[in-house]
């Protein structure tokens, strides 16, 4: 009886869909399963151009391969995705608040200044901790704003050296993880796991850098990439999946955001593994930020002290910039959260709940909102316990763009999205949240713009661009310079593929020459001055400043165990620059976006091989 009730409502279902129907004979029982998953959530739209059995089969058989994908890769399954894409679809067209009920104010964070006491001593807690933090990279994303053909990851963080983002993530892991056993009081010797989460769009081209780089350095042990699935498109607000134009056996497909990183890290099963090695920090990453390491330390540092399960990085941020806000909601209930407020949303949200100006500056000159830089560091224990009950899965929100104002129609499809960011917003009240803030020439510079939209941006805000990522860095190490009692000559303006910048010498060393301001400190004494058209790269370790007067360009490598004194006057006719048009494609790429490249006219490169004591006479 039961079982011919069953039979007659499948066929019921199957009976929607007619084409579909007739080719039920070349199905496996598990494509079956999936075909009424299907049908149950109204899809039946996605046969309607079936052919008869025998024409096509290995499409249709290709396309429940797809299916199969799509609905593992979710937590919930397809049904799940159609369902709830159903209700933000709904909300969307209702023009629906998502804050509805929630009044933002201004949250107060850590704020830290680089170089003081408090700075310091956080440093240091923060290398003590490192030994039991794992770091996870978001990189799946094709980086749409930037236009680069290649992965955001291989483009250089500066061009004195060369050095590529990940390469510079990975030294400064690695250089982290040599520092923490240091002062680690047990002689464990454990490797910080790394995590690259990639996708098909940048999945192959990650692992080949790695690999063609011998992970440059690390143990390809120690390093883990997952990758994310994209999500089916939407054609409607009833949630009917999009089938590619080109290809009706086939759904189209976006990118979901970078907040899958949860589910698959908990999918994973690496959060176990982690939590049996004794580890308690995770720490997330964006693509393309040079600065990031200047600001991992210290701010470890203050999860550790402040015990947050949750501490979000964050720098003053200038009304209307491309980053979300952090945010204090507090609900009419009383609830109340700390939470970014994505870029897009700051404004309305605000407007709408009365502050009539929106997102804009406040006396300080910038927005009263810290500016989110989507650097998280989370408590592994509570993060693990959390994802236990979601299973990783992240609030969504959708953003259909519409054809006109009856909201009945979208442009072109859209899908579903999610943002690391949001974590915390599932989180329990009791759950420990904070964010720390930082100077920004210190802790961020991202290179998301190309050249072109970065030279519209508004004067006075952050141009995001190759451009400006590649002299923050220099900006940022003779600042640290000067700190530390170097005469860092002041910058000269400049105009670069139409973006201002200032220009300061071109100062870089390892990660491994000093991680922490107290590092530095012990690597510079005496009197020394560089020259703003200096450049100084420093490869090796154990390099001393002593002394030094540099005007013109020094190139200084050493191995470890030799130890370098850098002294003396250096005057040389050193490295300029030449400015590039971003346009002039007989200039490769990842040159071209940054506006101008070196002449490397004359340098002193030094090159120390042997043990022992050197100096630059040597
Ligand atoms: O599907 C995706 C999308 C993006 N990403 C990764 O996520 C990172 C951020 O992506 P984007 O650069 O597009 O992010 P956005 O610039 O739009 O905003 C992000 O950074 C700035 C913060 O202030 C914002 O709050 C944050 O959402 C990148 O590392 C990117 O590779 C994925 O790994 N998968
Ligand atoms: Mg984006």
């Amino acid at each position: 009886m039961a079982s011919s009730t069953v039979d007659s409502s499948v066929s019921d279902l199957f009976s929607s869909a007619p084409a579909l129907q007739s080719n039920l004979e070349i199905l496996s029982p598990d494509q079956i399963e999936l075909a009424k998953i299907l049908l149950e959530n109204g899809q039946s739209h996605l046969f309607l151009h079936w052919s008869e059995p025998g024409v096509c089969d290995n499409e249709k058989l290709g396309f429940f391969d797809q299916i199969a994908r799509l609905n593992s890769s979710y937590p919930g399954g397809l049904a799940a995705y159609i369902k709830t894409a159903k209700e933000l679809l709904a909300d969307s067209k209702l023009g629906k608040n998502p804050y509805d009920g929630f009044s933002p104010s201004v949250p107060s964070g850590e704020n830290l200044t680089f170089g003081d006491e408090n700075f310091i001593e956080m440093e240091k807690r923060g290398v003590v901790e490192a030994r039991k933090a794992a770091f996870v990279l978001v990189a799946g994303g094709l980086g749409e704003r930037l236009g680069y053909n290649g992965i955001k990851v291989a483009l250089p963080r500066e061009t004195t050296t060369g050095t590529c983002f990940l390469q510079h993530y990975i030294e400064s892991i690695l250089a982290l993880q040599e520092a923490s056993h240091k002062v680690a009081s047990d002689g464990n010797q454990t490797d910080i796991p790394f995590i690259i989460m990639t996708s098909d769009d940048t999945h192959s081209r990650t692992q080949d850098l790695l690999e063609l780089n011998s992970y440059f350095g690390m143990k390809s042990t120690q390093v883990h990439l997952l990758k994310q699935e994209k999500v089916a498109c939407l054609d409607d607000n009833d949630a009917r999946l999009a089938l590619d134009s080109n290809n009706k056996y086939k759904i189209q497909t976006k990118p979901h955001g970078h907040g899958d990183v949860h589910s698959l890290l908990y999918s994973s099963g690496l959060l176990d593994k982690w939590l049996d090695a004794g580890l308690k920090w995770v720490l997330f990453f964006q693509d393309t930020n040079g600065l990031l390491f200047n600001a991992i330390p210290a701010s470890l540092g203050v999860s550790a002290t402040k015990q947050y399960h949750v501490n979000s990085l964050a720098v003053p941020r200038k009304a209307k910039e491309a980053i979300g806000g952090i945010t204090k909601l507090t609900h009419a209930d009383g609830r109340a959260m700390v939470i970014n407020v994505e870029y897009n949303q700051l404004d309305p949200l605000l407007r709408a709940s009365g502050f009539p100006d929106g997102d804009v500056n406040c006396e300080t000159g910038y927005s009263p909102f810290p500016g989110n830089i989507n650097q998280l560091i989370l408590e592994l224990g509570s993060y693990k316990e959390e994802l236990q009950k979601t299973g990783g899965a992240i609030k969504e929100f959708v953003n259909p763009k519409y054809k006109d104002s009856t909201k009945t129609s979208f442009k072109s499809s859209t899908r579903l999205e999610c943002m690391m960011q949001d974590y915390p917003k599932t989180l329990p009240p009791t759950a420990r949240v904070g964010f720390t803030v930082m100077d920004i020439w210190l802790a961020y510079a991202p290179v998301k713009n190309n050249p072109e939209d970065a030279a519209k941006v508004p004067k006075g805000n952050p141009y995001h661009s190759a451009t400006s990522g590649e002299m923050a860095i220099y900006r940022a190490n003779s600042r640290i310079l000067q700190k530390a009692g170097v005469k860092v000559e002041e910058p000269v303006k400049q105009v670069l593929n139409g973006q201002e910048v200032e220009v300061w010498s071109r100062i870089t060393w390892k990660p491994k020459w000093g991680m922490i301001f107290s590092d530095i400190k012990t690597k510079v004494s005496g009197n020394c001055d560089i020259s703003q058209k200096s450049t100084m790269a420093i490869t090796g370790r154990n390099v001393f400043i002593d002394n030094l007067s540099l005007d013109g360009a020094l190139i200084v490598d050493s191995i470890d165990d030799a130890e370098v004194k850098l002294g003396g006057s250096i005057k040389n006719n050193g490295w300029t620059m030449e400015t590039v048009d971003y346009k002039d494609t007989s200039v490769p790429e990842e040159i071209r976006i940054r506006g101008f490249r070196f002449n490397k006219v004359e340098q002193l490169e030094k090159k120390f091989t042997q043990p022992g004591k050197f100096s630059l006479e040597d």
